[in-house]
């Protein structure tokens, strides 16, 4: 299932495909371009390279930037300064292959009254109403099939939205995110509305898939544990306007377990992280 499930190409030049997503001089003002009488600098010279299949977290204050900088890389939003690119390719160009990035927000996204695998075609009906896409729909519900098994929700696919938990609808999502086999999978606080045990046990399972697929992960959280316990490097951004105040590698082990939350340098990172986090007031 990994070879089916992994990104099939790379769009965009070859040179720059090891960055798959890159921030460089970005600045983003909001209000800057309009006749607002007040502008927020939300994010100042972000410059930021994220290489093909990395986890890469971010972390900062509340307000600092975080959401702006994942709707940057997501296309929703245009810098004001800078260049984002992903795969090689400016997000706001024409040339941008949308389907490349996958988003995954905080709260579930899931229609009530569609079922869990009409949920997780909904991307591509959306496509095909549009002329986007034509032709035959079995391949891509062979590949929601595939993603529901992928995600542990079998025997669910008929199932309403409604007779699933927190968690379990947050897969559906997830599987919704990676309907087009997207090289990049953009969260946004993906597990922030779970409880404490639901969260531990989805960050193993997104490890898991993460493996499974060779995605490269821009995750934002404003849990520092879990940063570190997904990431290969956490950013931290500063209060408003957001700069990148420093970067943590974190050489972990993988595959991590539940040990690893146990493991004498997962607590040393933790603390080194939670102590810059304080520095930053
Ligand atoms: N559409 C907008 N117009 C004006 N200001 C905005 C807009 N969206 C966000 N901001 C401001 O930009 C700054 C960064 O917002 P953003 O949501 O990216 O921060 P964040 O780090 O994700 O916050 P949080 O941790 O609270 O979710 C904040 O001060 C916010 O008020």
């Amino acid at each position: 299932m990994s070879n089916e499930l992994a990104p099939e190409s790379q769009a965009g030049d070859t040179t720059s495909a090891e960055n798959t997503i890159s921030f460089s001089g970005v600045d983003k003002v909001y209000g800057a371009d309009e006749a607002a009488e007040e502008s927020v600098t939300a994010l100042k010279d972000i410059d930021l390279d994220i290489s093909r299949g990395e986890f890469v977290s971010v972390v900062g204050p509340s307000g600092c930037g975080k959401t702006t900088l994942l709707h940057l890389a997501a296309g929703l939003l245009e810098a004001t300064d800078g260049a984002v690119k992903i795969n090689g390719v400016d997000v706001q160009s024409p040339d941008h292959e949308r389907k490349e990035v996958g988003l995954v927000f905080q709260h579930p996204v899931a229609l009530e009254w569609r079922t869990v695998l009409k949920n997780i075609m909904l991307p591509i009906q959306i496509l095909r109403e549009n002329g986007a896409i034509e032709g035959d729909m079995s391949e891509y519900r062979e590949r929601a099939e595939e993603l529901i098994s992928l995600v542990g929700l079998e025997g669910f696919g008929d199932s309403y939205p409604n007779e699933l938990s927190g968690g379990m609808q947050q897969r559906v999502t997830i599987s919704q995110a990676l309907i087009y086999n997207p090289s990049v999978l953009l969260m946004d606080e993906p597990f922030g509305s779970l409880d404490a045990m639901t969260k531990d046990e989805l960050n193993l399972e997104l490890l898991r898939i993460w493996r499974e697929t060779e995605k490269t992960v821009l995750f934002i959280t404003h849990d520092l544990d879990e940063a570190v316990f997904l990431s290969d490097r956490v950013i931290v951004l500063s209060p408003r306007p957001g700069q990148v105040a420093d970067v943590i590698d974190i050489d972990l082990d993988r595959p991590r377990t539940d040990d690893t939350r146990g493991s004498e340098r997962f607590v040393e990172l933790s603390a080194k992280l939670h102590q810059h986090f304080k520095s930053l007031r």
